[in-house]
């Protein structure tokens, strides 16, 4: 427990009808009490409220008429004593209390150190802190409802059982190495690939609803790409539908980049628009290979576009191996015209991926192309209240690399390695979910995060 205690103005720093100094730790009680004329509070049950007024003890002059909230720890936000003063609004009248109580024995507290102190008191822990700025911060609903989730434990409960499940297997692993009977080990195998395989899967879904999280907030980075009249243009009118009056044009992030959005299936796209592309002989020529990489690389979908009526050009073939081993839909557009095109090749070239015979002109293929897309971005029949949600940037890579150390630990059981060597990977697991909840974390990380709060937080 801390022995210094912090004030702070709780309110917005501006005029209001209230503003509230609030004090937090063990003088908390007496060092208000000293100023306030009234009740006395040393005496007043947990939880109260009252009416009174804050005297300058030097000079007997009254500063403020203020109400006074007395909470009695353990039951608080920080699980210390806890005084609230209200005062009339003002950050003069609030300053002025503020600095009695600074005066009088508290010090003022760094911003975010009443939740910091919640969390080293174990009320909370540091996910939940961190969902505390973001109920702050959060500008949507949707935004705001992971949030209070997040903060009533959701997220931290379905870690720590997590965690649970994952010392099961290392105690398991403790008595195989304890009594190395060779069936003991076999079992303890098994057991291993299939517990672990779980886990895994359960960290994928977190790990999805952050994707999932992300398209909703930002839309799906799309690149159209393709050779001059291959029909880039009128598949950008066919996935905006009648919808084309609403479709925008964003300027770009980057220089020359025009951004569209479009929906598909409810899937927000931003369609990203190489300036220049569609009126020239080559993509790649005209912006070079090194730029088109760039957007390729930054695009979570492509969108390659080819055309049916014609053989491959060199153009094609170049654009092929650039998008190959990326998330690429293959539209082979004009399939109302003669084949010319040497399909067996592109589909060959995209084993994995799907590729999709349309016609802008009948509009073939639209319904199969506007699947795949969707199916690549919605995981669909997980009823969305029941999903625990992941939006911070810290938790989404410590899920990643618990993800990978059990990865190793799935690949180690696989090749026959001993079991205290997974044991290692298992750990590694282990620890880095538990940073995302706090329990692993170090000081350093902790204070970085209790920095980012607004002061009286
Ligand atoms: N005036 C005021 N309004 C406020 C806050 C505050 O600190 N003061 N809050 C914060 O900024 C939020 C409320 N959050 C809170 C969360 C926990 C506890 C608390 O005392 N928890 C106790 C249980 C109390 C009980 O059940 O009676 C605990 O968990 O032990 C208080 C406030 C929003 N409004
Ligand atoms: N027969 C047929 N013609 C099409 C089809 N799709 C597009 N076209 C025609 O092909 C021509 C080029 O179409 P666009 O959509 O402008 O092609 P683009 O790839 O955007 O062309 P650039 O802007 O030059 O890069 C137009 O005359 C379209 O009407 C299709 O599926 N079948
Ligand atoms: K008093």
């Amino acid at each position: 427990m801390e022995t210094d205690t912090i004030a702070a103005i709780a309110t917005p720093m501006g005029e209001g009808a209230i503003g509230i100094v609030r004090v937090s730790g063990p003088d908390a009680i007496p060092i208000v009490n000293k100023l306030f004329r009234g009740k006395d509070l040393s005496r007043v049950a947990s939880h109260t409220i009252h009416y009174g007024h804050l005297v300058d003890p030097a000079t007997g002059e009254t500063v403020e008429e203020v109400l006074v909230a007395v909470m009695r720890a353990p039951r608080t936000y920080t699980r210390e004593d806890v005084v609230e003063i209200n005062c009339h609004g003002g950050i003069v009248t609030t300053s002025r209390v503020l600095q009695l109580v600074l005066d009088h024995g508290a010090r003022l507290a760094e911003p975010g150190e009443f939740t910091k102190r919640a969390f080293l008191n174990g009320r909370i822990d540091l996910a939940q802190a961190e969902a505390v700025i973001d109920l702050i911060r959060a500008k949507t609903d949707r935004a705001m409802a992971v949030a209070l989730q997040q903060m009533e434990g959701r997220l931290s409960n379905l870690i720590r059982r997590l965690r649970r499940r994952i010392v099961e297997l290392l105690a398991h692993i403790e008595v195989t190495i304890d009594y190395p009977e060779h069936d003991v080990e076999e079992v303890t195998r098994s057991l291993l690939l299939e517990r672990c395989r779980e886990i895994g899967a359960e960290i994928d879904r977190l790990l999805e609803t952050a994707r999932q999280g992300k398209i909703l907030r930002e839309g799906v980075a799309t690149a159209i790409v393709g050779r001059p009249n291959v029909g880039k243009s009128s598949l950008l009118n066919a996935l905006a539908h009648e919808a084309r009056a609403i479709v925008t044009d964003i300027p770009g992030t980057t220089r020359d980049l025009i951004e569209e959005q479009v929906n598909v299936r409810g899937i927000p796209l931003r369609l990203i628009d190489t300036a220049g592309i569609r009126d020239t002989e080559d993509l790649v020529e005209r912006i070079g290979v090194q730029r088109a990489q760039e957007v390729l690389q930054t695009a979570d979908l492509v969108l390659l576009v080819l055309n049916h009526s014609e053989p491959l050009t060199a153009t094609d073939r170049q654009l092929i191996d650039m998008t190959r081993t990326l998330n690429t839909i293959v539209v082979v557009n004009k399939a109302d015209l003669p084949r010319r095109i040497e399909l067996d090749e592109v589909r060959a070239a995209f084993a994995d991926r799907p590729v999709v015979l349309t016609s802008m002109r009948t509009e073939e293929g639209l319904d199969e192309l506007e699947d795949a897309i969707a199916r690549q971005f919605y995981t669909g029949n997980v009823p969305a209240g029941d999903l625990t949600y992941v939006s911070n940037v810290r938790h989404i890579r410590l899920l990643r690399e618990a993800r990978a150390a059990l990865n190793e630990a799935i690949a180690g059981v696989e090749a026959g390695v001993p079991v205290d060597t997974v044991a290692i990977d298992l750990k590694r697991c282990f620890d880095r979910l538990g940073e995302i909840i706090g329990e692993t974390a170090s000081e350093e990380l902790i204070d970085q995060i209790f920095r980012q709060f607004c002061l009286g937080k």
